[in-house]
């Protein structure tokens, strides 16, 4: 079957400046642009800006076993609507993500749902455990496509090793939530000003900066490819730019709770703002924007971390850790920060950045790529509305702001997976 995806510019240096045009595909594959061909179907951009699907290297969809928070098809449906079209799922689930045949199954799963693409991580170590390794070979055949024990941190640093020189002889990328865990104790926010005067107890950046200083030598011993998951304080960022010039294989991503939010939000006791590792100051918030810019973060990631409303309106000890932001991530990147970095610079940290972190084809919408594709709609200033919500998770520290760049029609191998109302305020 062909398809014409018809009025869609393509992104260029001047946004909304491009002509409209049209992109044909065929059974999954794109066949090229303004093509003389017939179509047996007929997809309108209505005049916004086609870009590779988006991809999503961290993202907790909570299926097995928590399905109360996310499950496969709401959180692929809710990835498709934030204009993803891969997502890289956590393995902290119930049970962990070490087994090969889960691994399969998820897949299995997950392509018969028609949302984003499901590519999940595996468990570092049996159970998370940090005890034994999992069995990596195994869990890359069936399709795993990195190693992480996120949800947990990596105290065994000779675990660390094993698991970064095993994965590295697989040729893949092993992820870590670098924060020291007896360091970072019971903190339920950032440690300094903010915590001191409300009394709560504090994680401190050294947490952080701590282990990614400990996991950049690992990456230096073993000489394989540490992704560094969720990036938060400017003394951790700095230890990655001396890394990367000291010629260490490292990469590292931040996620938009970062760049958006500070410990000030944690004086509302609102526990919608506990996060792991936590929000930090505005200072930091700046050295990981300049960090976009200069190239030391190489990505954008959600860490998409649902949860339900009666867990998150516990009080700020006994919440869970966590804030979902996979439906709202690129509209609110766009918003805040397309002066700064520019259109074409958040496009390609939501889409090759991802794949080059990982070791992927780069993503392009060139005759023979995937039709994965998402239009975005850089003009219409829509609000965000929890209500509308694909995820479980129908809460979101921006809700009500009205935000640009929204995606309005999702792409995957072909086929459709989300499309957004043509007007804003028309269904709710
Ligand atoms: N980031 C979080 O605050 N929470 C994540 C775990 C994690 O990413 O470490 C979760 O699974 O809820
Ligand atoms: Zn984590
Ligand atoms: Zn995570």
């Amino acid at each position: 079957m062909i398809t014409r995806l018809q009025n869609v510019k393509r992104l260029g240096a001047e946004l909304g400046a491009g002509a409209l045009e049209t992109l044909f595909f065929e059974d999954g594959v794109i066949l090229g642009w303004n093509l003389d061909r017939q179509a047996d179907q007929t997809l309108d951009g209505r005049g916004g800006t086609v870009v590779p699907a988006l991809i999503e290297l961290h993202a907790h969809l909570r299926e097995p076993g928590q399905e109360e928070k996310e499950d496969l098809e709401s959180g692929l449906a809710a990835a498709a609507a934030g204009g993803y079209g891969t997502v890289v799922s956590m393995p902290n689930t119930a049970p962990v993500v070490d087994d090969p045949a889960l691994v399969r199954s998820l897949i299995a799963k997950a392509e018969g749902l028609g949302y984003a693409r499901l590519r999940p991580a595996a468990a570092l170590t049996k159970g998370q455990k940090g005890e034994q390794l999992a069995e990596l070979a195994l869990l890359k055949e069936a399709g795993a496509v990195t190693f992480t024990d996120d949800g947990r941190t990596n105290e065994d640093a000779r675990m660390l090793r094993l698991g970064l020189e095993y994965a590295h002889s697989l040729g893949l990328v092993v992820s870590v939530h670098a924060e020291d865990a007896t360091l970072r104790a019971d903190g339920v926010m950032n440690e300094g000003a903010v915590s001191e005067s409300l009394g709560l107890p504090g994680n401190p950046v050294a947490a952080e900066a701590a282990r990614v200083a400990r996991d950049v030598e690992l990456a230096r011993l073993t000489g394989a490819r540490l992704h560094i998951q969720h990036l938060s304080s400017a003394r951790a960022l700095e230890i990655v730019r001396r890394a990367k010039a000291d010629g260490i294989v490292v990469t590292c991503e931040v996620c938009p709770h970062h760049l958006t939010l500070t410990d000030e939000a944690l004086r509302s006791f609102d526990a919608m703002y506990k996060v792991a590792p936590p929000l930090r100051t505005q200072a930091d918030a700046e050295a990981l924007l300049e960090g976009l810019r200069d190239g030391t973060v190489d990505c954008l990631a959600t860490d998409h971390a649902p949860h339900t409303s009666a867990e998150k309106e516990r009080d700020l000890l006994q919440a869970p850790f966590g804030i979902p932001s996979i439906e709202v991530a690129f509209p609110l990147m766009y918003t805040r920060f397309a002066d700064v970095l520019g259109p074409a610079k958040i496009v390609e940290l939501f889409t090759s950045a991802p794949a080059r972190v990982m070791g992927w084809t780069l993503p392009s919408l060139e005759e023979g790529a995937p039709a994965d594709l998402t239009v975005l709609d850089f003009e219409t200033e829509r609000e965000v509305k929890v209500s509308e919500f694909k995820s479980k998770a129908r809460f979101s520290p921006w809700a009500g702001e009205k935000l640009r760049g929204w995606p309005v029609l999702t792409v995957v191998g072909g086929r459709v997976a989300f499309e957004r109302a043509s007007r804003p305020d028309t269904n709710s």
